[in-house]
């Protein structure tokens, strides 16, 4: 990999840390750039109090000076404002007071598995880590991954496409320009009349006590054909987007392209004929298979979906068992989101920025950013690509 990461914290200690390695020197950074990202993804409807009190901005500690890249890792952090409200619980060192443990674990969190596998009598010590609070970090590496990607032209945007039962109607070609607005939606979704009804759908699930999940899908453009490679199993860039995606928190399952729909067609309607014009080179008439061929980017906009499950903190708990006692019980009631599928795409945006600006290190590396400008460029005149 020629890009690693690494984030730490848990959701309610003093904060989150990213250690990003791999991005080159002489990357300019904006901070309200990566600033904007983190408050996109506090948005959308469906969120519950702790977006009230999260105000997410980055702090940059290493890798960076005056607002340029080094080229050693960046060290990123994002505060947890709520901090102040678990001090006691949640203080790295020993405090006086007894802290109540928690023993009810919630079917669909980390919380049995994690408390069987690391030997915690205490939930919190699973739950706190298993949060999707740790998405903020990976936002914020990718918004440094996303400025990389601008660079060589690239741009990477989401929308949500389901919430619950309620489908949005998805146009087949969709251009950069297209998303311009879609943060202003509070389901950050494109078909208005889709949006208007997930939140009715939001509001219902959450007057009855339940949660939803949804679908969101990332396309990105731009890209040069021959990111990842067919060569290897853990080459292709597929795989790699898919893992990238399903390491969100919730996320249940990952489409390319039609996908699942595809699985049911013919052959002849299920992939996409190859043209070519002198003014447009390779050209394609469809997308079916969301700019990926044989885990290679084929110069299409690559379209990536993740599913997600409806939350699994409920407001009418689910029934559990009390670790200690083995006694039945209800699982722990804990503030909650209700639905987070907008949230989810713009994590989603993030891991595919990193998954992209990785492949585009493997194949052209480079230590300074012109050095990486310069060996893509080369590539693109070998091959005659003109977009
Ligand atoms: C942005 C975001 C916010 C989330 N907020 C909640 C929440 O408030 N309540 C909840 O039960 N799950 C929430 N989740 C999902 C859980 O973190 C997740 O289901 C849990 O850690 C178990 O992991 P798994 O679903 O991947 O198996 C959220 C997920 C994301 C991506
Ligand atoms: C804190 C965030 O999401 C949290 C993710 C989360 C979970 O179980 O994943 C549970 C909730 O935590 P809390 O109990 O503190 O409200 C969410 O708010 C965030 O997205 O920044």
């Amino acid at each position: 990999m020629a890009i690693r990461f690494v984030t730490a914290g848990e959701s309610h200690g003093p904060g989150l840390t990213a250690i990003l390695e791999g991005i080159p020197a002489g990357l300019e950074l904006r901070r309200e750039e990566i600033d904007r990202d983190l408050a996109r993804r506090q948005l959308g409807h469906g969120r519950g109090g702790r977006m009230k009190i999260e105000r997410d901005q980055v702090r940059v500690s290493a890798g960076l000076r005056h607002g340029r890249t080094l080229g050693s890792p960046l060290a990123l952090h994002v505060d947890n404002l709520d901090y102040r409200n678990w001090e006691e619980r949640m203080n790295p060192w020993p405090v006086e007071t007894a802290v109540e443990e928690v023993h009810l674990p919630r079917p669909g969190h980390a919380d049995l598995p994690g408390l069987l596998k690391y030997g915690h009598s205490d939930v919190r010590n699973v739950l706190e880590r298993a949060s999707a609070r740790e998405t903020a970090a990976r936002v914020a590496v990718g918004a440094v991954c996303r400025a990389l990607l601008r660079e060589l032209g690239v741009e990477v945007r989401s929308h949500v496409v389901q919430i619950g039962s309620v489908r949005a109607a998805v146009p087949e070609e969709l251009a950069v320009e297209d998303f311009e607005g879609v943060d202003e939606s509070p389901v950050r979704c494109l078909d208005e009349e889709a949006g208007a009804a997930m939140v009715a759908e939001i509001d219902r699930a959450r007057k009855a006590n339940e949660s939803l999940g949804g679908v969101f899908e990332v396309r990105a453009w731009g890209l040069v054909p021959g990111l990842g490679s067919h060569v290897s199993w853990d080459s292709r860039l597929d795989g790699r987007l898919a893992q990238a995606i399903m390491s969100i928190q919730a996320m249940k399952g990952v489409a390319i392209g039609d996908a699942f729909d595809v699985a049911g067609r013919v052959g002849s309607q299920a992939h996409d004929e190859i043209f070519w014009s002198q003014e447009r080179g390779y050209w394609r008439a469809t997308n079916r298979a969301g700019g990926l061929e044989g885990g290679m980017t084929n110069g299409e906009p690559l379209i990536v979906r993740g599913a997600m499950k409806p939350l699994p903190t409920l407001t009418r708990p689910l029934r559990s068992v009390d670790v200690v006692t083995k006694e039945p019980a209800q699982a722990l009631r804990e503030r909650t989101d209700s639905c987070t599928v907008p949230a989810a795409g713009v994590v989603g945006e993030a891991m595919v920025a990193v998954v992209l600006a990785d492949a585009y290190l493997e194949k052209f590396g480079g230590d300074h950013l012109d050095d990486l400008r310069g060996a893509l460029e080369a590539y693109k005149k070998r091959i005659g690509w003109r977009r």
